[in-house]
């Protein structure tokens, strides 16, 4: 495959623009092969004290491999890690914790005890190394969870379970308790995928305190805006190795063109959806809580609207209550002039309403519990009595559809038969959706659709709901503005559980990711 041409600032080293010292972390040689892929085919870092390295990569090019082998999940094939001079052999993670190396994982559904409340994660690690007070009050752990909490601002009931928490809420509990450790070295692997732009920014004032603390930080994200906003400079990961590293002010569009492989194309939306469309979702005096205003809301046939707000607006018990996952506090829905009660997500599925959830791992993998849920078994897996009466020609359908959805979503995979274990998380995240696109729907409602794919299959999945939007209404939450204003014929606001119809508007004719809310026609 050839390459675009050379940015001027690109060099073939991941050597810092600054130089000058003696890097806190140096990689030399990495890899990593699960089997027949190689993750990692050697791969070089220095990282120096003060920094933040994005670390940049097409979805399955070895960023979270990467970052599993220097926090001690997963060993290396061959390859040498220093911290500060000294060579270190990462076998665990309380390993990389002694040598001054934590991570936030892309992956925190198993991140933390389910079962502990969110104090008692915060002070776990203290708890465990003891370094905390000999008898752990409930005092104790308050003021140990407390001091994490404070340090980002963190506005989560410290008394709730964590398994209780949204996905946001725990990804913002995983941060803080990864900051608690004051690291060397702090990996984060898309940290604001599921936050709004407002606790994104607070994790930004964090991390620019801890560059001026001295700690060398890697910053993975498909989330070009907040590289900008962070990086001092970038490394581009492709198939496994060091494609590209970008010095000072750091050229984005020539990294997206490595990292891609073509340039990055500005968007263009349909034309907006006309009043004759017929309406296919009505809400009527809905309240999401007890407490909470009223709201009307339509959807026509044909039209996306993207709902966008803060975490814990109201966004994922607004799609949950229309999946049949729990009713509304009060008010109607209607569908196709009818009314819309579905009394679970098996009734929702056969009337024609399909839900992509937020944390794909919890609402979207099941069962989950089974480990080697395939590709084929993970799309097929909804539509088991419609593709299947008498048991018999199921498989062989899952499997022409997950082929069809692995061409048409570029997910990146041997074939359907593969494990979800074995995808990166942007490719997973790409299942989520392609069992959605096996089947027509009357209502298709994605929460949080793009976390972790990049760039390019972003444009993929924005042109895969176009494609069929046609035939039904879709509704796409977002916590994020920018993709709202990619995905969206109409934005709607919604805060405190309220959709605001008022503020409602048709997004701007065409938009590309720099968009300024000023594009926005009102
Ligand atoms: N446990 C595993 N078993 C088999 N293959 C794996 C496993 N984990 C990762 N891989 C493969 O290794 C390659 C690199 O994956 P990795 O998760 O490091 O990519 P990534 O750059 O982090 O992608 P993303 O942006 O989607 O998170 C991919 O081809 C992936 O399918």
């Amino acid at each position: 495959m050839t390459h675009p041409p050379a940015a001027s600032s690109r060099s073939a080293s991941a050597a810092p623009a600054s130089g000058g010292g003696r890097p806190v972390l140096r990689l030399r040689g990495i890899a990593k092969a699960y089997g027949p892929t190689r993750a990692l085919g050697g791969v070089d870092l220095d990282l120096h004290a003060g920094e933040i390295l994005a670390l940049m990569g097409a979805n399955g090019a070895g960023k979270s491999t990467l970052v599993k082998i220097l926090c001690g999940l997963v060993e290396p094939d061959a390859g040498t890690i220093e911290i500060d001079g000294r060579r270190l052999s990462i076998s665990t993670p309380d390993g990389a914790r002694a040598g001054g190396i934590v991570a936030v994982h892309q992956s925190i559904a198993d991140v933390g005890v389910p079962n502990l409340t969110v104090a008692e994660n915060l002070a776990l690690d203290q708890l465990c190394s003891g370094r905390a007070p000999l008898v752990a009050t409930r005092a104790v752990i308050r003021r140990l969870a407390g001091e994490r909490a404070a340090r980002i601002g963190l506005a989560v009931d410290l008394d709730a379970r964590l398994a209780d928490l949204s996905l946001a809420e725990r990804q913002l509990v995983a941060i803080a308790r990864a900051l608690g450790d004051k690291p060397r070295v702090l990996l984060l692997d898309e940290p604001t995928a599921s936050l709004s732009a407002a606790e994104a920014e607070r994790l930004f004032a964090v991390l620019d305190g801890l560059r001026r603390d001295g700690v060398a930080i890697v910053y993975i994200s498909h989330r070009t805006g907040d590289l900008r906003r962070l990086a001092d400079r970038a490394l581009v990961l492709r198939d496994g190795r060091v494609a590209g590293a970008f010095a000072r002010p750091v050229d984005y569009d020539a990294a997206l063109r490595l990292m891609v492989g073509h340039a990055v194309l500005q968007r263009r939306r349909a034309a907006p959806v006309g009043a004759a469309a017929p309406v296919v979702l009505a809400l009527k005096g809905v309240r999401l809580a007890r407490s909470a205003e009223p709201f009307d809301l339509a959807v026509r046939r044909g039209e996306i609207v993207a709902v966008t707000g803060p975490v814990g607006a109201g966004k994922s018990s607004l799609a949950g209550a229309l999946f049949g996952l729990w009713p509304f506090a009060s008010g109607e829905a209607e569908l196709d002039g009818a009314p819309w009660r579905p009394a679970n997500p098996a009734h929702a599925i056969a009337g024609g309403v399909f839900l992509a959830g937020e944390d794909r791992w919890r609402t979207s993998f099941f069962p989950a519990s089974v480990p080697f849920a395939s590709i084929a078994g993970t799309i097929g897996f909804p539509f088991l009595k419609r593709w299947s009466p008498f048991g018999l020609v199921a498989e062989r359908r899952e499997r022409a559809a997950a082929t069809a959805a692995i061409g048409a979503f570029g997910i990146k995979a041997r074939s359907a038969r593969d494990p979800l274990a074995a995808l990166s998380g942007g490719n997973q995240q790409k299942v989520v959706l392609a069992r959605w696109h096996a089947e027509p729907c009357r209502l298709l409602l994605l929460d949080e659709p793009f976390q972790g794919v990049d760039i390019g299959a972003r444009d993929d999945i924005i042109a895969a709901i176009r494609q069929r939007a046609g035939t039904r209404a879709t509704l796409v939450f977002v916590n994020d503005a920018e993709e709202a204003l990619e995905v969206g014929d109409r934005i709607v606001a919604i805060e405190d559980g309220v959709l605001r119809p008022d503020t409602a508007f048709p997004a701007a004719a065409s938009s590309s990711r720099s968009a300024a809310p000023s594009d926005i026609r009102s």
